[in-house]
Order: C-alpha cells, then sequence, then structure tokens
C-alpha cells in the first residue's frame, strides 16, 4: 500500500476518506462535532480490512477532506505511514472496538443529549452502566425492545491507552453487548458493520438518552 505524500491515508481510498469527511460535516452541523471534537474511522475493504482510516487529530470537524484521514492498523491502532497529521488522540478506543467486536466502522460524538446521558452517569472512578429497557427505539440497536440492556459507561481518564483497555476488557467478557459505550463528562462511541449503520445506531442512542433527559424512564 502507498501512501498519498503528506498524508498518511492510502493511495487510491480518497473515496473512503471523502465518504469519512462527508459523516464528519453532517455530524458536526447537527451540533454533535462542535469544534474539533468527535472522531470516525472505518475499515478499508476486503482484502485490507486490516486498515483502518480515521481521523486526524485536532482538525475543525466540519472542514474535514479526504486528504485528512491517517491509516492505522485497525486491531491496534498503530499507525501505517507516519507523516504530518496525527491519528485522532482517541485512536486506540477505535482499535479496542475493533478488536473486540465485528465493527466495520466506529464514531465517536459528543452529540448533547447522550453527553448528558455520560455526564449523569457518575462514572468517575469506576466504570458503571446506562440501564436500557422497554424503548422501541432498542430495535435500531439490534435489540429486543422487551429486552433489557446495558451501556457501559467508562470513566474519562486523562491516559485514554487506559480508557481504550477497559473497553476491551468489558468488551471480549461481555455477552451480549449493546453496539455502543459512553465516556463519563466526554461522549459517546457507536459502532456498526458500516459508516451507514453506526449512523443509524447512533442516532437512535442520542434520541433514547433524549428521552432519559426529559424523564422517561
Ligand atoms: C475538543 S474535544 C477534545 C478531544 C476529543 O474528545 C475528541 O473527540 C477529538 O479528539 P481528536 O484527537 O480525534 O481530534
Ligand atoms: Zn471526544
Amino acid at each position: 500500500m502507498t501512501a498519498v505524500p503528506d498524508t498518511g491515508a492510502p493511495a487510491g481510498h480518497e473515496a473512503v476518506g471523502a465518504e469519512l469527511a462527508r459523516y464528519s460535516r453532517m455530524f458536526y452541523e447537527r451540533g454533535w462535532m462542535p469544534g474539533t471534537s468527535g472522531n470516525l474511522s472505518v475499515r478499508l475493504p476486503g482484502a485490507e480490512a486490516d486498515t483502518a482510516l480515521i481521523t486526524a487529530s485536532g482538525r475543525a470537524k466540519g472542514e474535514l477532506t479526504a486528504h485528512d484521514m491517517v491509516a492505522v492498523r485497525a486491531g491496534s491502532g498503530e499507525v501505517l505511514h507516519p507523516g504530518p497529521l496525527r491519528a485522532s488522540a482517541e485512536t486506540s478506543i477505535h482499535a479496542a472496538v475493533y478488536r473486540t467486536t465485528d465493527a466495520g466502522a466506529v464514531i465517536h460524538v459528543h452529540s448533547p443529549y447522550a453527553t448528558v446521558a455520560a455526564c449523569r452517569a457518575g462514572a468517575r472512578e469506576h466504570a458503571t452502566s446506562l440501564e436500557l429497557t422497554r424503548f422501541e427505539l432498542l430495535k435500531g440497536l439490534g435489540l429486543d425492545a422487551a429486552e433489557r440492556t446495558e451501556v457501559p459507561v467508562f470513566p474519562n481518564w486523562p491516559d485514554v491507552p487506559r480508557i481504550a483497555a477497559e473497553v476491551a476488557g468489558h468488551l471480549g467478557r461481555a455477552e451480549r453487548c449493546p453496539p455502543g459505550l459512553l465516556i463519563a463528562d466526554h461522549g459517546i462511541t457507536v459502532w456498526g458493520s458500516d459508516l451507514a449503520q453506526a449512523r443509524n445506531r447512533l442516532e437512535c442512542f442520542e434520541a433514547i438518552c433524549q428521552l432519559l433527559t426529559l424523564g422517561v424512564d
């Protein structure tokens, strides 16, 4: 795989990078990725599925282009073509999800209602969870509406790899996980087979968190 000069993105995958930039702009316009917040990644198709493209760190997320992406090893987050762009500071969390699930895409945003839920969950020192049941919207997460599920909430450790290790430990142990997690006082991370499924699931999580914020439980 050849890297495009001056970026860490592999040549031939501008379309994948452009798709990431399009999603990033969409979430920015919704107010779910204000400023430079949030990060997105997707596995490359076919034989290159061990590689993921992830948004570069610290960039205005409403203004990304196809060239603001960094190629990393999906399961470890190792940068494949070191260059001027830094991979997202939260790459290790994406890698933890890729390592322990069948995700093809991971989305992390600071959407308002999920962030309220993440702030209220009180996971300052220890992981906790947000119990969900009854909502029809659970079907949008691939769960039964009658099912009881627990969305894990992890402390927002300043050392991001520590968050990633806790995420990997949890997802590796848990039997039937919802496709998302909260980070206390921070935001939400959701995954799916591709960006479209991850976005649909994120919209359902956000709508559920809105109901909870409005006092429905
Ligand atoms: C300005 S938000 C602080 C960092 C963060 O939480 C985030 O989602 C963006 O980090 P990145 O390194 O991916 O730009
Ligand atoms: Zn964040």
